[in-house]
């Protein structure tokens, strides 16, 4: 059980902590260290096929280009530890600009989460294991398809790719079934421990994004059944190129299907989000997490708060991995526009679908910007004889 007197993240989601005391420990961001890895060599799924001769897969030059970003490229930052335990003064300005965090970017950092830098270190270090295996140990997850529980591949979904995407990757479905390849044997309690500790993390923020619209801090949790909320983990490697100068493209463009994305990263930089149709270079707070706007956040709010596009670029010596933690809706769950975010006149922006079809259909279309979200999109049509003239 947790020993420490502050709320432990890792009971947001549950009522036992199963935290070890190692792993519960409150820590401030500041001293919490990068994650460097980056040096180290690790093989590409491509490489370890030992195909002749791949080409390049360079990505067009205009797909490099990216706003520079740095702490101060205006990203966003939400402190979870004012959210959980501020006075109310201070948790109410941090509500409001978590809010204005969504609305405007659909995108931002949060330090002070909680989650142990031991913890992080630990999952990324296995996954970085487990790309390393022998193709031999790897193949029986490299055929599974979108819907299967583990899946290893390169690509978004290889099958349907239409770019070349220097990516490979781990995915595993971790809520409420816990799902984990058996090897490196380590992998299962370190995934685990760190599924419940994410989900803790993301659920506790769902709470305050739901607050921040004016509704009550468990409205969104119960329109989506985020009891039973849908979690997936996935490792993905962006293997380090020979030549420098090689720019490419890691991850095309896309949002992401599920409500909520929680990323870090080991010390190599890449994603990138688009914001007032700029890209612009994520640069994490050392200790930091993105947290990332899905479909489900747009369409469960009607729209206010957008599911953002980002992507990964890849390029440069180093190879780089981030690790994803993703909640969405109950599989079962049909997600629709909650009635009191239709207001203004506006009308439903979206139909309801059960998550699990969105699911399926977004992995199994073509990564094309927002194409998923867009079949869900209730087309308004606009009565011309009510037109007044040109816009201002
Ligand atoms: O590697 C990254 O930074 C982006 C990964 C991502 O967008 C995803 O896994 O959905
Ligand atoms: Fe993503």
């Amino acid at each position: 059980m947790c020993h420490l007197a502050h709320k432990c993240l890792c009971r947001a989601g549950n009522d036992t902590c199963k935290a070890t005391a190692a792993t519960c420990t409150w820590r401030a961001p500041s001293t919490l260290g990068r994650i460097d890895m980056a040096a180290s060599r690790l093989p590409s799924h491509e490489e370890q096929l030992v195909d002749a001769d791949n080409g390049d897969g360079s990505a067009s030059p205009s797909q490099g280009a990216g706003a520079c970003g740095g702490y101060g490229s205006g990203i966003p930052v939400v402190d979870l530890g004012v959210l959980i335990n501020g006075v109310a003064e201070q948790r109410l300005r941090a509500i409001r600009d978590l809010g204005r965090a969504c609305e405007d970017w659909g995108f931002f950092m949060v330090t002070n989460h909680g989650v142990p830098e031991t913890l992080r270190e630990a999952v990324m270090d296995s996954c970085k294991e487990l790309f390393s295996l022998p193709l031999e140990e790897k193949k029986e997850y490299m055929r599974a398809k979108p819907m299967d529980p583990i899946r290893i591949g390169t690509g978004f979904y290889s099958v349907v790719d239409a770019v070349a995407c220097r990516r490979d990757y781990l995915k595993m479905f971790s809520h409420p079934d816990f799902h984990c390849p058996a090897k490196p044997a380590k992998l299962r309690e370190i995934a685990m421990e760190y599924s419940a500790c994410t989900r803790g993390l993301l659920l506790e923020l769902t709470k305050a994004i739901s607050e921040s619209l004016g509704l009550a801090g468990g409205r969104l949790s119960e329109a989506l059944n985020l009891e039973s909320c849908f979690q997936i983990l996935v490792g993905n490697h962006y293997p380090a190129s020979s030549r420098p100068d090689d720019v490419a493209l890691g991850f095309a463009a896309h949002s992401d299907h599920g409500l909520l994305t929680l990323l870090f990263q080991n010390g190599v930089d890449g994603l990138q989000v688009k914001h007032n149709g700029e890209w612009v270079l994520a640069k994490p707070i050392p200790g930091s997490f993105f947290v990332i706007a899905g479909d489900q956040l747009e369409i469960v709010t009607n729209g206010r708060y957008k599911g953002v596009l980002h992507r990964a670029m890849v390029g440069g010596e180093q190879s780089r991995m981030s690790f994803v933690s993703l909640i969405g809706p109950c599989l079962d769950a049909v997600v629709a526009p909650l009635p009191e975010m239709a207001t203004d006149g506006r009308g439903l922006e979206f139909r309801g679908i059960k998550y699990r079809d969105y699911m399926q259909m977004q992995q199994s279309k073509t990564l094309d910007e927002k194409t998923a979200l867009d079949v869900v999109r209730v087309q308004h049509h606009i009565d011309m004889s009510t037109c007044q003239g040109g816009s201002t």
